[in-house]
């Protein structure tokens, strides 16, 4: 298995692509959260910067929610990215986000699929979140890409976690300098392509990878159902199209949660 300790920013700038060469790669062994820490400063940085960590102490998913990890466990980075914007251009950027990260394991030979607005399952449990914050600039939007990738679940984190989730032991062997190039790659193509068309070009390859296809779902704000109805794909704004008793209605991603109806 490889560690995060084998990672270097010049192993992994020398395997990027591209479209990835002048992305500034900062690696700690540990801290808060690799989100909190760019966007900290991410109107200050002098291009597009990844922060990849070992362990986070304060690690921090959609909503308020903590992002528990074990270091080596789990491969979690940010990635500073500034946007011509405007803000409300931004709102599919998660959806494209998971998309990039889906294609490249799927590349990688480990097939994943998406949970909208942004999750990425393997055998209908999650193993990766992301985790989308924005600070408005005077020259645009800097938005600061947070991924958790659960590369190993160990028992005793996934009871602290509280409920079964999924990783990707598959991608642990791999080279982990190789995995992050063909990571940032992929996001790098992927963000320089949405900054310039919004997520409309996308909706065909997110909806190939939907998890959820045709499946009766519940849309839930803090547990209380908002709405129910069958999942037919996102839209070109990256908004969950619902097939309802009332017809078709687009649901915005803000801060509810999906599930399957019958969970
Ligand atoms: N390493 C981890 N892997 C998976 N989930 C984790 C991990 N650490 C913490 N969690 C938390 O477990 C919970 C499971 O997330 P899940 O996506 O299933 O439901 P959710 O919290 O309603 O998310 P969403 O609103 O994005 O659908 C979340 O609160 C998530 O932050
Ligand atoms: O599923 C979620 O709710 C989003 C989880 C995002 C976790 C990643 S780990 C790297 C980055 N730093 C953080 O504090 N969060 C994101």
């Amino acid at each position: 298995m490889t560690k995060h300790s084998d990672l270097s920013s010049a192993a992994i700038a020398a395997q990027c692509a591209t479209g990835a060469a002048h992305v500034a790669i900062e690696i700690v062994d540990e801290t808060g959260s690799t989100n909190a820490d760019l966007l900290a400063r991410c109107t200050t940085l002098a291009g597009p910067t990844l922060r990849i960590a070992g362990q986070q102490t304060a690690g921090r998913g959609r909503a308020g929610r903590p992002w528990l990890s074990q270091a080596d466990a789990s491969l979690m980075f940010s990635l500073a990215w500034r946007f011509k914007g405007p803000l409300q251009h931004m709102v599919g950027l998660p959806l494209a986000v998971g998309m990039a990260l889906a294609e490249t394991m799927g590349a990688l030979g480990m097939p994943v699929q998406l949970k909208w607005p942004n999750d990425l399952l393997r055998d209908g449990k999650k193993l990766a979140g992301i985790l989308v914050e924005t600070q408005q600039s005077p020259d645009g939007v800097w938005a600061v890409i947070g991924c958790g990738i659960n590369l190993l679940m160990p028992d005793a984190l996934e009871q602290q976690i509280g409920r079964s989730v999924s990783a990707v032991p598959w991608l642990a062997q791999m080279d982990r300098n190789a995995l992050v190039a063909a990571l940032l790659s992929r996001l790098a193509g992927v963000l320089a392509e949405f900054d310039d068309t919004g997520f409309a070009p996308f909706v065909e390859r997110w909806n190939g990878l939907h998890a959820w296809q045709g499946q009766q779902v519940k849309i839930l704000d803090n547990g209380q159902l908002l709405q129910q109805g069958i999942a037919a794909g996102v839209d070109q704004l990256g908004r969950l199209q619902l097939r309802t008793d009332n017809g078709l209605a687009a649901v915005m991603s803000g801060d509810v949660s999906l599930r399957l109806a019958q969970e």
